[in-house]
C-alpha cells in the first residue's frame, strides 16, 4: 500500500515571459502529501502553488524533478491514476440556464459515471434541494460547491483544489471548509492550496508551507506551529527599557506593543517573569499569545522577503 497520495522531489519550473525574462516559479520543491485527510498547501501569492499543481496534473511540463501520485510516476503514468484524481484548478464551465442537477447529469454521462452519483454528490456538497435550481441563480459559494460535486462524480481518492475559497464571503468559505472536512473524514485525500492561513488552519490535518517555490515547513498543524519560535508572551511591566535590556541579554526578542512588551523565544511564560523578578522588575500582567499558523507562516516567509508586515 502506498503511504503517500502525492510526492515530489526537486520539482522545478521556470517560465519565460514574452520579453524573454526568466521567472523561476518552482525551484526544487519536495512535497509529501499523506493519504487520507486534508493537506493544506500554503504559500503567499506567487509562491508557486498553482504551477506545482498544474505540473502534478500534467497540464504543464516540469523542467526537472520527479513526481508521484499514489506511487505512480507522473506525468508518465498519469493515465493509470487519473481516474482516482479529481481537481479544480480553474473555474469549470457549467451551463447557466440548466439546473445544477442537469449540469451534473450531463457531466456524469460524458465521463461515464453512474447517474445515481449525481444525487449523492449533491448531498455530499449540501446542495441537495438546490440541485433543482438553475446554475445562474446560484451564489458564488454554491457554484464552487457544484464544481466540487462535479469532481466527486468519479469517486476520486485524491481531490486537488486550487484556492477554492477565492472570492467567497465568510458563509461560502465556511461551507467549502465543511465540505472539505467531510471528504477528509471519509478517508479521501484533499490537497488544498491557499494563501489564507486562517482558513486552512481550521480544516487541515497536515500542511506544507512554501515560499519562492521551495518547501519551508511541513507536518501536522500542531507540529508546524510547535516547531516555530512564534509563541509569544505579552507582558505589562513598569520599565520597558530595563525589561527589554534584561530579556534581550537572555537571548529573547522583545518588541513594544502599546503598553505591553511582546516577548518571543521564551520557553514558557514563567521564564519571562523569573528573569525579570530576579532583577526586581515585577510583571503586572502576562498573557501568553497562542501561536497560530499565520504567525508561523509570516515568520518563515519573512526571511524569503515574501511575508507581510508582522
Ligand atoms: N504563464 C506564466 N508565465 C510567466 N510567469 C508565470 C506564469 N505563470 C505563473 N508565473 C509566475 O510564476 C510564479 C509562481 O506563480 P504561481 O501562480 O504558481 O503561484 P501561486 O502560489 O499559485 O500564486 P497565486 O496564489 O497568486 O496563484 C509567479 O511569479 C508568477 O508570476
Amino acid at each position: 500500500m502506498p503511504e503517500l497520495a502525492v510526492s515530489t522531489r526537486g520539482l522545478r519550473k521556470t517560465y519565460r515571459t514574452r520579453r524573454g525574462r526568466k521567472v523561476v516559479a518552482v525551484q526544487g520543491l519536495d512535497l509529501d502529501v499523506p493519504i487520507g485527510g486534508v493537506h493544506g498547501f500554503l504559500g503567499p501569492n506567487g509562491s508557486g502553488k498553482t504551477t506545482s499543481i498544474r505540473m502534478l496534473l500534467g497540464l504543464i511540463r516540469a523542467d526537472a524533478g520527479t513526481m508521484t501520485v499514489f506511487d505512480q510516476v507522473v506525468p508518465q503514468h498519469l493515465p493509470d491514476v487519473v481516474g482516482r484524481v479529481g481537481a479544480i484548478v480553474e473555474s469549470p464551465k457549467f451551463f447557466p440556464a440548466f439546473t445544477g442537477r442537469k449540469n451534473l447529469e450531463m457531466l456524469a454521462d460524458a465521463i461515464g459515471a453512474p447517474r445515481r452519483r449525481v444525487g449523492e454528490v449533491l448531498d455530499e456538497t449540501s446542495l441537495g434541494e438546490r440541485g433543482k435550481d438553475r446554475f445562474k441563480s446560484y451564489s458564488l459559494g454554491m457554484k464552487q460547491r457544484l464544481a466540487i460535486a462535479a469532481t466527486l462524480l468519479k469517486e476520486p481518492d485524491l481531490l486537488i483544489f486550487d484556492e477554492p475559497t477565492n472570492g467567497l464571503d465568510p458563509a461560502g468559505i465556511r461551507e467549502i471548509r465543511e465540505t472539505m472536512r467531510g471528504l477528509g473524514d471519509q478517508g479521501r485525500t484533499v490537497l488544498v492550496s491557499s494563501h489564507i492561513l486562517a482558513e486552512v488552519e481550521q480544516v487541515a490535518d497536515t500542511v506544507s508551507i512554501i515560499g519562492h517555490g521551495r518547501l519551508l515547513a511541513s507536518g501536522t498543524v500542531a507540529e508546524v506551529i510547535g516547531s516555530s519560535a512564534a509563541s509569544t508572551v505579552k507582558v505589562a511591566v513598569d520599565s520597558h527599557e530595563s525589561a527589554t535590556r534584561i530579556l534581550t541579554a537572555a537571548g529573547l526578542t522583545v518588541r513594544v506593543d502599546g503598553n505591553y512588551l511582546l516577548v518571543d523565544g521564551a520557553e514558557n511564560s514563567a521564564d519571562v517573569t523569573r528573569r525579570l523578578a530576579q532583577q526586581e522588575l515585577y510583571v503586572s500582567e502576562l498573557i501568553p499569545v497562542r501561536a497560530d499558523l499565520e504567525s508561523v507562516f509570516l515568520e518563515l516567509t519573512a526571511d524569503e522577503g515574501l511575508g507581510g508586515t508582522r
